[in-house]
């Protein structure tokens, strides 16, 4: 047991998807993994274990914002020894080709937060995803014959933002699209040494205001964890 994850030593798996939402763990586990077991009900950040084509898999909450998902990738990484990490989290659009249920695959993750400021101080570290999860993605989702989006992203830390000229710069600079933790994820697997990923569902349009309903949600969910699942093992 860690901190904050309740499961025993052996009972994660080397290779994690990473959902902000609990709730999507659980249903991605009982989707796509055979004898899916829980393995961590601490604070409700539910974990579960299985196989998928006969290779174990974990997929684990990690809360929404860096803060959270900083406590989770810390203790998976350091006390369980995760070494492949992806995010399968959902993000809204910044530019005007991406649309909703499009896949948007993280290069990398500019931010104003912690894991540039506050260690780096003057130097803006570029945290950026493992190339090989990358191209697999790539691979996975274009072999299926999804719209797919490969460039930066941007790793906010307030959903309600108040600074819309952040978000007007992000867009004049190409970025793809916002979510809230990515540039954590590849600074903790940068900083030990193991591979991470962020793929990404479009739920929503910040230039159009298009959203996804409740239904389609889970289609295009559906999507990002196959190609998780391919790329983490491929
Ligand atoms: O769908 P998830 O993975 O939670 O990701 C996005 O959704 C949450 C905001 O609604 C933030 O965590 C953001 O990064
Ligand atoms: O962080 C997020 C996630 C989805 N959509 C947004 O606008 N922001």
């Amino acid at each position: 047991m860690s901190i904050h994850i309740g499961a025993q030593p052996g009972e994660i798996a080397e290779t994690v998807l990473l959902p902000g939402d609990p709730m999507r763990a659980k249903w991605a586990a009982e989707t796509f993994l055979d004898r899916p077991a829980c393995v961590n009900r601490v604070r409700g950040m539910l974990g579960y274990t299985g196989t998928w084509q006969g290779q174990r898999i974990t997929i684990h909450g990690t809360g929404m914002g860096m803060p959270s998902l900083s406590i989770y990738v810390n203790e998976l990484i350091r006390d369980y020894g995760v070494k492949t990490l992806i995010r399968i989290g959902s993000t809204g659009a910044m530019q005007r080709e991406v649309a909703l249920h499009d896949l948007v695959l993280a290069m990398t993750a500019s931010t104003l937060s912690t894991p540039s400021s506050g260690i780096f101080r003057e130097l803006n570290f570029a945290p950026c995803a493992d190339w090989g999860l990358l191209e697999a993605a790539h691979r996975a989702a274009v072999s299926r014959g999804r719209p797919v989006h490969v460039g930066g992203i941007y790793s906010s830390d307030a959903f309600y933002d108040e600074r819309p000229d952040l978000n007007e710069a992000m867009t004049r600079h190409g970025i793809l699209a916002v979510e809230m933790e990515t540039a954590e994820l590849y600074t903790l697997a940068a900083r030990h040494g193991a591979r991470a990923l962020s793929v990404l569902t479009v739920s929503d349009h910040l230039l159009t205001g298009a959203a996804m309903s409740s239904q389609e949600r889970e289609t295009g969910f559906a999507a990002m964890v196959e190609i998780a699942l391919e790329a983490a093992l491929s």
